[in-house]
This record gives structure tokens, C-alpha cells and sequence, in this order.
């Protein structure tokens, strides 16, 4: 359909030449005046009112032969009621109603008024819808009257009427043989009788002639232009041979156009049904999802009225529907933000059509809350009036939670120091500007003296708190600009920028030592912590946090090694050592997997008849390239790693593996001791362990023994007491390694199933030379035998230390006065060697391993 046609309205293409009558006027004059103005229809009007039509085509009703018909009222004649049509009805619903009341014209009425402005044909409709490029595609053919009224052209004219009435038709052809042409009659002739009162000829009078011709195959576009240049409204229609075939009036045109402009205009009709049917379903969803948004909506007219607010709107503000509707949105607001927000807000809204941004509002019980709005702008033409819909949703928890977050990201928790990553981002900045300035920075790090004792023995929480004082306690040492933070368990880093001198980093460094000095109470208990510090300087110690933080790392450490609770400035000679200690951590991960570990066998021997009466399994790690690693050097270290209670297990199942051997070649059947740490006491079940590996290598309890330390029982006595019950179930020996030196409490000693006391080494090197000492021991040797515990002593060198352990009754001894730590075969041969004559064995069956 054009598209001017859905623009147009009856206004644009009407007649306003409206011709009326009264309703006793005489056909003849009606006629009369039609020819006149040269229109089709003349209105009846009575009383002010139109109330009937008469028009060209109710020419062939009117019965010729009457001699009265002229002077008849056209009343008589004429269509009754007229239908009218609003003059700003669109062209589109104008044709519908020409269809839906079968008639050809419509009288125009403005507003609500009674008096006609015009008339409206559905020929004026069909012309203005500009479709003649239509009749381009289309022959005449398909479009003229082949069964035409032909009739003689002496009949009079009332039988000629008659005809046109009969046969339906707005014309009749006369044949006329007598000058060999054909005439036409048609209704605007018989109106031109009406007008001048005469009938009496015969028709052919009156008849048009000779008429237009045009081929069959004219297009109908031709034909068109032949009629409305030659202001005709027939055309005889003829074959290749001039014979008539029929007639082409402009009826017949129009009707064309009019069918394909009513084609169209269905198409565009049940387009638009389709449409109405989807913006109905679209207006129905939209409502259904503004009512179930969980974000605020609220509509406001250009005026900033509100006109519509849904249920989140009410939930989140407070304010119901009716308390809302018709005031200004302004009510909401918080008072927060000043008038050039709102400005720049309007002004953003008028250019892009849309403002997103966080605005504070106030709800309804005075709380100003966060909210994200959305505003857009709606208009769907731009003469129609802009409504505006305002989308919110409260964000004050996000905004909290977004703030917490990155609190927690920078932050540590337990602390609220600067966590690691601030830090980094802290030293960064430092770095860049001391370089710029060329400044020096320190940077130290920081580490608890033995805080894992803290929190093995009084537990985590109290750790915690613990932390929580230091913390406050380094805090206060801090100068502006410094910043200390917390890596994570007791490791604490400090930056300090801007050093004169490098006495300034001992002083701090001082300061914090002290300000740790003092008692912290944790709980019920008094601590007294520690800690050791190493520091490194920008330029001199590194350029770049990762070597100065690894730097400061190792000066700790040094810290450590030198005794603690002291600061030590990088040096790159402690870089060495430092890089010796990570090479062993990492290989000492892979040595439990490469199979690196091995036992010795250091004899316990009987001191007075030197027999054998039992051995101390040994653990050593021989590395590739680092040789034979001390226990003494590696324990620690696996105990720090968490790598102990696999060591452990591993060396009491090499140790009953032993066993089950000896004991299966008869070489020897008396108890092997283990050593096993006392972090195997909380991180592991001991109990479990040996139970265990008893039962793979079938190694009956009473040949096992287990060597445990003082510490294995600070953490709990009564946990440590069940785990060493249930290794007496198993029958297996408990023995106290390195008595003396630790706590001593000798009142567990009775409360413990402890078997046997070994008395330290660090003891027996020393008597019986010194009083004191020599003292100990033998208040050592006497308390265990008045709690009748076997007694051994390590460390025996020398000759005069076993003659004053014989002295004293100590029966069993281990040292290097009878023999070094030995593998296995060795330690077959000493035992043979050892072996009371009696209970020689037969060695041709000795296998060792
Ligand atoms: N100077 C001197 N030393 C002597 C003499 N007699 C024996 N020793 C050494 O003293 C240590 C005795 O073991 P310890 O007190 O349990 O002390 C052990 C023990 O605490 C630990 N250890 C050894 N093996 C294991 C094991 O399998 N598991 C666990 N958890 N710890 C072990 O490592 C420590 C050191 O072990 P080692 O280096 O084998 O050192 C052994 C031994 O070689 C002597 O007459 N003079």
C-alpha cells in the first residue's frame, strides 16, 4: 500500500462542492443543476438535516416513458438515509465503510456537527491512491464489458432505460446501419434529458458518436489516459479486425484499481491486526514483568509526574502505590546530592535518552539508602510527550560487601595489617620513588621465636590472640609512612622509607625487640615472645622487592641461627648458607620417595658382661650429591615441613622389617629401639602406626622399642599418656631419650608407662670430672631405680665413664666405647662377636638382609 494512503485522511481528498436540494424539487431541476456544477450526486436536505442522495446512477431507474418524470420530487427518488464519515477518518477505514454499506458516496461531517463539509466518493479515494502504475502490468483485455446492451438506435429512450435497468449497465450501444456507426447512451446522458426535459426523440439523438476505438491488447494505462484526456468515460473495444468486442468504461478502470488498492489494504489490514494482536501480547508481558520485577520501577510523565510505580517499587522505598502516584520523584530524594547532579543528570537524559549512576534516596521511614538507577527516556514519535522510566535497585549491601571484599583483599583479617599483596603494592610505589629521589628504603622481615610451641601447646585461638597483640604492639614503633604488614602465621614484613642513615634500620629494628619484651597476656597465661628480625636495603641489598624481601628473608634467618630474639642486616655471605638450606628442603621432599633413607644399629650393651641386650635404630640419609646428612641436621627440617610422621613411619617399618629378618635367621632376637618425634604425638597416630607395622612384618610387640622425647607430652599429658597406653597394649617398650634436659618433671614419671630412662650424652661426656654433673647422674640413676625403670646411658666414650655408670648400677650402655652406629651387616658381625659363648649360633644359615 502506498504510503501516502495511510496518511491521508477524508479531509485531503474530498469534495467540498456538496450540492443540495430541497426534497420537493423536480428531478429536472436537480438534473439541472447537477450538469451545472458538473457532479454526480446532489444531497436532499429537510428541516437542517440531509437526509437522502440522489446521484447520476439513479438516472436508469427513472422511467422515461412517464410523462410526469420530470416534475416528480426528486424524494421519491432518491437514497435514504446518507452515511456519513468523520472528515479526519483516514482513507484506510473510508474504504472499508464505502464496503461495508454498498455505497459508492459518503457525506463528510466535521466534528460533531450537523452541516456536511463535503462528499467523498470511492472513485476520489481510488484516484488519490496514486496506483495507475498499476495498469502498466494490465491489458484491457481482462477489464472491458464483452456482453454489452446493444440495442437499435431508433427505439425511444424510455425502452433504452428499460434496457440499461434490465441489463445492470451505466450505458447502452446503439447500432445504426443506416450511417453504418455505432452511438452510445450512458447515464450522464440520460441526465443531460432529465436537465432539459426532453424524450421524445428517438435515441440515437441523443447518442454520442462515432466513438473511440482502442485494441484489445491497449494497456490498461493507455486507456486510462485516452478517457481522462478525452474527458470520456467509454471506449469501444476491438480485435485485430475492427470487429466490436465490447466496451471499456472508466468504471471499469477504476474497479481495477480499486481492487488492487483493496488487495493491498487487506494485506495491510491483517498486517496491522497482526500487530495490534503483538503489541497487546508485548504491552500484556511487559506488565507482567514490571509487576514481577525485584527492581524498582517508576513512570513519570514529561511534567515529572509519577504515574506508575510496581510492587519492588513499594518494597524498597516503603511508599504504597497511592501515596506516590501523581507526586513529583523528588519526593525521594535524600538531600545528599546538590542541584548540578540533577543538572548534569537532566542534561544527559535530554542528549542520550538515558542516565545509569548511584544516587542516595530516602525511604519512606527517613533511611537513606544506595541505589543504582537506571532512567530512560520513552517516546515513540517525536511529537508524542516523553515518559521517563526510572529502574532501581538498593545497593547498600553490595556496597558493603564490595567494600568488605576489599578490605579482605588488602587487608588481613585477624591482624587488619596490610596483607601481602598491599604490601607488594606498597614497596612497588616505595621503589619507584626512592629511585626517582635516590633514597634509600628498608625493608624487614619479621618472624616469632618459637610461636609454634604457642600454638601447639595453649591452641590456635590463643595463637590468634596472641598475634593480634604483637601486631598492636609493632604498630606502635611504626613512623608515618612506614608500613608494617602480616604475610600469614606469625611472618611479619615492615617498609620503611626514606633512610638516612643506616643506624636508623638498627634502631627500629631495636625498638620493635623491645616493644615485644614485656609479658603479653593471653588468656590466663602470661607469654613471653620473641622474635627475630632480618632487614635488607634499596639499593644496596637489592633493586627489586623480590631480591630485597629474599634478602631480609635470609638475614632472618641468620637471626635465627645466631640465637634469636636479634636483628641482622643482609650480608651476601649469608646467601650461601641460605641457598644450602632450600637445596636440602627440596631434596629432603624427595628423599622419603627416592628411597635415600637407611638405618644403623648402635649396640646397647650390658655394662658388666658386654653382651649385647639391644640396639637403637639410627635413621641416616645418604643424598647423591650432598653425602650423608646428620639426623641432627634433617629431623629438625622435617619437622618443619610436615614431613616427620612419614619419616617416622617409615623408620618402624624398616626397623620391624629388621627384625622379622633377624629373628627368622636366628642373628638376633633382642629389642631394636626407634626414635620417633614428638609432632608425631598431634599430627599423626603413633598408636596406628606401630600397630600396623607389627602386624605386616609379623614382628611380635616385646621386640620393639619406642624412644620418645620429654616434648612429645607439653602439648597434653593425658592425650600423650593414651596414645603410650595403647602402645604397652601392643606390647611394645617406651623409653625417655635425652632425659636431663628438658623439663624434667619428674612427677609425670610415675603417671606415664614409661619403661626405661636414657640418660643424655651431654651428662655422661662430663663425669665424673665435675661435681655437678656427676651429681645428676647419679640422682638420675637412683630416682629410676626407686620407680624400678631400666636405665641406659648414651654417650659412653670412655673407660672411666662406663667404670662410674658400673658403679652406679647402670647396666646398659651405648656409645662409641663399644661401637659407632652400624648398618645392618656390621652390626650382625658385632653381635656375633659379642655373643656369650654358650648361645653361639650356627653362621653357615647367617644371611643378614
Ligand atoms: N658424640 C657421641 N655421639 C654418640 C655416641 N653414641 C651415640 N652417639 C650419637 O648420639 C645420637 C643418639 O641418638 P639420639 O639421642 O636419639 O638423637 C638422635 C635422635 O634424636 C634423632 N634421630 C636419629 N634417628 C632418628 C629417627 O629414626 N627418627 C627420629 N624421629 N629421630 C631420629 O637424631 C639424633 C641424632 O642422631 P645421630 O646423629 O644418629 O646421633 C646419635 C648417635 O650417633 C657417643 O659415644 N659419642
Amino acid at each position: 500500500m502506498p504510503q501516502s494512503s495511510k496518511k491521508l485522511r477524508v479531509e485531503d481528498v474530498m469534495s467540498t462542492e456538496l450540492l443540495v436540494c430541497d426534497p420537493e424539487q423536480s428531478l429536472a431541476d436537480c438534473a439541472c443543476r447537477m450538469r451545472n456544477d458538473n457532479v454526480s450526486s446532489i444531497f436532499v436536505k429537510h428541516d437542517g438535516k440531509i437526509i437522502g442522495v440522489w446521484t447520476e446512477g439513479d438516472c436508469a431507474k427513472v422511467d422515461f416513458s412517464d410523462p410526469s418524470i420530470f416534475h416528480q420530487p426528486v424524494k421519491a427518488h432518491m437514497t435514504s438515509p446518507v452515511k456519513t464519515v468523520d472528515h479526519l477518518t483516514q482513507l484506510s477505514e473510508v474504504t472499508v465503510l464505502f464496503h461495508s454499506y454498498g455505497f459508492r458516496h459518503l457525506l463528510v461531517m466535521k466534528g460533531g456537527g450537523s452541516e456536511p463539509v463535503g462528499v467523498i466518493s470511492l472513485s476520489d479515494v481510488v484516484r488519490s491512491q496514486g496506483l495507475e502504475h498499476y495498469l502498466h502490468f494490465k491489458t484491457i483485455e481482462s477489464s472491458y464489458v464483452s456482453e454489452v446492451p446493444i440495442a437499435k438506435s431508433d427505439l425511444p429512450i424510455a425502452q433504452i432505460s428499460e434496457i440499461m435497468r434490465q441489463r445492470h449497465s451505466n450505458f447502452v450501444l446503439l447500432d445504426n446501419p443506416a450511417v453504418g456507426q455505432t452511438g452510445i447512451i450512458t447515464e450522464r446522458d440520460l441526465l443531460t434529458m432529465l436537465s432539459r426535459q426532453q424524450v421524445d426523440q428517438q435515441a440515437w439523438h441523443y447518442a454520442s458518436w462515432p466513438l473511440l476505438t482502442v485494441h484489445y491488447q491497449t494497456s490498461l494505462y493507455k486507456a486510462y489516459q485516452i478517457l481522462k484526456l478525452k474527458q470520456i468515460r467509454h471506449l469501444i473495444v476491438e480485435d485485430d479486425n475492427g470487429k466490436i468486442l465490447g466496451v471499456l468504461a472508466l468504471r471499469n478502470i477504476l474497479s481495477e484499481i480499486e481492487s488492487a488498492y483493496m488487495q493491498e489494504l487487506e494485506t495491510v489490514l491483517h498486517q496491522r491486526d497482526r500487530a495490534l494482536q503483538k503489541s497487546q501480547k508485548n504491552l500484556y508481558l511487559a506488565e507482567q514483568i514490571i509487576n514481577a520485577s525485584p527492581d524498582g520501577i517508576m513512570i513519570t510523565d514529561s511534567r515529572n509526574t509519577i504515574l506508575q510505580v510496581n510492587p519492588a517499587f513499594t518494597q524498597l522505598t516503603g511508599y504504597s502505590e497511592q501515596e506516590v502516584l501523581g507526586q513529583k520523584p523528588s519526593m525521594l530524594s535524600s538531600g545528599r546530592h546538590d542541584k548540578s547532579f540533577y543538572d548534569k543528570m537532566w542534561a544527559q537524559l535530554r542528549q542520550k535518552g538515558v542516565w545509569q549512576g548511584e544516587i542516595y534516596n530516602r525511604k519512606r521511614n527517613g533511611e537513606t539508602y544506595l541505589e543504582w538507577l537506571t532512567i530512560i527516556c520513552i517516546r515513540e514519535s517525536d511529537e508524542e510527550e516523553a515518559l521517563y522510566a526510572a529502574i532501581f535497585s538498593d545497593i547498600t549491601e553490595r556496597k558493603r560487601n564490595e567494600k568488605r571484599i576489599k578490605t579482605l583483599a588488602y587487608f588481613d583479617e585477624l591482624t587488619h595489617l596490610p596483607n601481602r599483596r598491599l604490601f607488594n603494592d606498597r614497596l612497588e610505589m616505595a621503589l619507584a620513588t626512592a629511585h626517582r629521589d635516590d633514597t634509600k628504603i628498608a625493608v624487614m622481615f619479621l618472624d616469632l621465636d618459637h610461636f609454634k610451641q604457642v600454638n601447639d601447646t595453649l591452641g590456635h585461638s590463643a595463637g590468634d590472640l596472641l598475634l593480634k597483640q604483637v601486631a598492636k604492639r609493632l604498630q606502635s614503633c611504626m613512623h608515618e609512612g612506614d608500613t608494617l604488614a602480616r604475610l600469614g602465621g606469625d611472618e611479619f614484613t615492615l617498609l620503611l622509607t626514606e633512610i638516612d642513615e643506616v643506624k636508623n634500620i638498627h634502631r627500629c629494628a631495636a625498638n620493635l625487640i623491645e616493644a615485644l619484651k614485656a609479658p603479653i597476656q593471653v588468656g590466663n597465661t602470661e607469654i613471653v615472645i620473641t622474635t627475630s628480625i632480618g632487614g635488607a636495603v634499596y639499593p644496596d641489598d637489592g633493586e627489586d622487592a623480590e631480591t630485597l624481601l629474599k634478602h631480609a628473608d635470609i638475614a632472618m634467618y641468620r637471626s635465627k641461627e645466631i640465637g634469636r630474639n636479634s636483628f641482622q642486616l643482609y650480608k651476601p655471605a649469608m646467601n650461601a648458607r641460605s641457598l644450602e638450606r632450600m637445596a636440602i628442603e627440596s631434596k629432603l621432599k624427595h628423599a622419603l620417595i627416592n628411597n635415600e633413607f637407611s638405618l644403623y644399629y648402635q649396640p646397647k650393651i650390658d655394662s658388666f658382661t658386654h653382651h649385647v641386650v639391644g640396639a637403637e635404630a639410627l635413621l641416616r640419609w645418604h643424598d647423591n650429591e650432598l653425602g650423608f646428612i646428620s639426623p641432627a641436621n634433617f629431623i629438625p627440617l622435617a619437622e618443619e615441613l610436615g614431613l616427620i610422621v612419614d619419616i617416622d613411619i617409615w623408620v618402624i617399618n624398616a626397623a620391624c622389617k629388621q627384625i622379622q629378618i633377624w629373628q627368622k635367621n636366628g642373628l638376633f632376637d633382642k629389642r631394636i629401639s626407634v626414635n620417633v618425634s614428638a609432632l608425631h604425638f598431634t599430627q599423626g597416630d603413633l598408636a596406628q602406626t606401630v600397630k600396623n607395622a607389627l602386624s605386616i612384618w609379623q614382628v611380635d610387640g616385646r621386640f620393639l622399642e619406642i624412644e620418645i622425647t620429654e616434648s612429645s607430652f607439653i602439648r597434653s599429658l593425658e592425650d600423650a599418656k593414651k596414645v603410650l597406653k595403647a602402645l604397652k597394649k601392643l606390647g611394645v617398650s617406651l623409653s625417655l631419650d635425652d632425659f636431663g634436659t628438658g623439663y624434667s618433671a619428674l612427677s609425670y614419671l610415675a603417671r606415664l608407662p614409661i619403661d626405661t630412662l636414657k640418660i643424655d650424652a651431654s651428662f655422661i661426656a662430663k663425669v665424673p670430672d665435675e661435681y655437678g654433673n656427676s651429681q645428676i647422674v647419679k640422682a638420675i640413676v637412683a630416682m629410676a631405680h626407686s620407680l624400678e625403670l631400666n636405665l641406659v646411658a648414651e654417650g659412653v666414650e670412655q673407660a672411666h665413664q662406663l667404670a662410674f655408670l658400673q658403679e652406679l648400677d647402670c647396666h646398659a650402655i651405648q656409645g662409641y666405647f663399644f661401637s659407632k652406629p652400624l648398618t645392618a651387616q656390621q652390626f650382625e658381625l658385632f653381635c656375633e662377636a659379642h655373643r656369650p659363648a654358650k648361645q653361639q649360633m650356627d653362621l653357615s644359615s647367617n644371611n643378614s638382609q
